[in-house]
């Protein structure tokens, strides 16, 4: 492991991880093992990381969640009624009572547009739906939904970002890697090393992520463009060579009307992910491999520090008016992308926050799936985005990307993402270079894959 230590994400260190199971455990009906193989991940193996996460991490951001949002009221002060405060406060401790006691899924409260399909999801999930007996994909998104309508039911506060003060305080904390990753990347050519290298680093920057981190800070990894090459061998699957010849021809069914080469980003997190998710799309521009770079972002905060549009708007601002003019210059370089359309918000879509695998997107938003089909190359980031295209799965691991995902494929896509969870598929054995994790893999253990610290490039024609 190449990683200097100081930056890994101690997931499981923070946390009290007891042997065997308690009388919660055996109250739920929790079983003390791995997740079979081929069942979806869910809190009902206590061995993985859905039950982890349930059990912890959750109620640990939702602590980390009323925190911030006291702290920041205490600083800004705000023209918020007192009863919204107060209800949203009191609301979020209900909420994490329910999540610790694995309450049942109660039906969404809501006036937006993904109200019904959240509440026909829930009414077709079984009777006893609850926290840790249903699959952990459905549960975390089922949290997040639950935490936005919180603030969606009262007067002043539903267009309050509750984990904007968390995501700002990233952006800020990055300053210098970006200033570092600006100046190292200045007019990179379109070779395929440098297509590589400007690849890697925006896979790297999605380390950077609140949800993992229970809502404590993260730093990005300093020094990390050079870093990159000694990283490659935390890199379990590597497309990246292939994701570039692949940009350099158009898809056949777009040679006639393209015009216009889309690459999609299907971004994750804001802070510093989002600034590489900026600097990559530049790069793109730059070498003509593509036209316009489109950003799809979540329409309402979610997983901690999830990109909204407001967080594209306000790193903008941020960059635009940074006292450090390499900073500052990239801002407006961005921020003019923006204006004359090189680059664009997607427009906006539910469907990412809905908590369907993307298998089941040409059911539920076909026009979000023939949108996606008339880009060049679809980029997922992040591990979120990872368990949606696999579905939280229990996969082998060396089972087929293009099986696992049962026949989603608008277009070519691939996925950018740093393994913070217990799936993993596209794997040969033989092409793990790192001697720690072939023997941890040997041993059938899975502690390497909560931390980040790997990562995977995988692409389907
Ligand atoms: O999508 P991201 O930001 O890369 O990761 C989201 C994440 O932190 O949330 C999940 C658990 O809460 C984990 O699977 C994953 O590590």
């Amino acid at each position: 492991m190449s990683l200097p230590s100081e930056n890994k994400t101690n997931v499981n260190e923070s946390l009290p991880q007891p042997n065997g199971l308690d009388a919660f455990d055996i109250e739920h009906g929790i079983s003390d093992i791995e997740t079979p193989p081929e069942v979806p991940l869910s809190g009902q193996f206590k061995k993985c990381f859905a039950y982890f996460t349930i059990r912890y991490r959750l109620p640990n951001i939702l602590v980390s969640l009323l925190n911030s949002i006291r702290e920041d009221l205490k600083v800004n002060p705000s023209n918020y009624e007192e009863a919204d405060i107060s209800f949203v406060l009191e609301s979020i401790e209900k909420l994490k009572t329910q999540v610790e006691n694995n309450g049942r899924l109660e039906k969404i409260a809501s006036k937006a547009p993904d109200v019904d399909i959240w509440n026909n999801f829930i009414a077709n999930l079984p009777e006893n739906a609850s926290f840790f007996n249903i699959c952990w994909l459905y549960a975390e998104c089922y949290l997040y939904r639950r935490i936005y309508s919180l603030f969606e039911a009262t007067n002043t506060m539903a267009q309050y970002d509750y984990f904007g003060p968390q995501k700002m305080k990233a952006l800020q904390m990055s300053d210098h890697v970006m200033e570092e990753l600006i100046q190292t990347t200045d007019n990179c050519e379109n070779t395929c090393e440098t297509f590589c290298h400007m690849l890697k680093l925006n896979l790297w920057g999605n380390k950077c992520d609140l949800s993992l981190s229970s809502g404590k800070d993260v730093k990005p990894l300093e020094n990390l463009s050079q870093l990159i090459v000694s990283l490659n061998t935390n890199i379990l699957v590597d497309d990246s060579a292939a994701i570039w010849n692949c940009l350099n021809q158009q898809p056949a069914q777009q040679q006639q009307v393209a015009d216009t080469k889309y690459v999609d980003l299907i971004c994750d997190n804001a802070g510093f992910e989002l600034f590489t998710d900026l600097l990559f799309g530049q790069y793109l521009l730059q070498n003509a491999l593509a036209k316009v770079v489109r950003y799809h972002v979540k329409a309402m905060p979610w997983f901690v520090s999830d990109t909204t549009a407001q967080d594209i708007h306000k790193t903008l601002k941020y960059l635009d008016g940074h006292k450090s003019h390499v900073l500052r210059d990239f801002g407006k370089r961005c921020s003019k992308y923006f204006e004359e359309g090189a680059f664009q918000i997607a427009e906006e879509s539910y469907f990412w926050t809905t908590p369907y695998e993307f298998y089941r997107m040409s059911e539920i938003n076909p026009k979000l799936y023939k949108d996606l089909s008339t880009s060049s190359l679809l980029v997922f980031k992040g591990d979120l985005n990872y368990r949606k295209l696999l579905g939280d799965f229990n996969w082998n691991f060396s089972d087929d990307f293009r099986k696992c995902l049962r026949g989603f494929n608008p277009t070519r896509l691939c996925t950018l993402r740093t393994i913070k969870g217990d799936l993993l598929c596209g794997l040969k054995p033989e092409s793990v270079k790192c001697p720690d994790l072939a023997r941890q893999l040997s041993l059938g253990k899975n502690d390497w894959m909560f931390t980040g610290n790997y990562a995977v490039i995988q692409l389907l024609l």
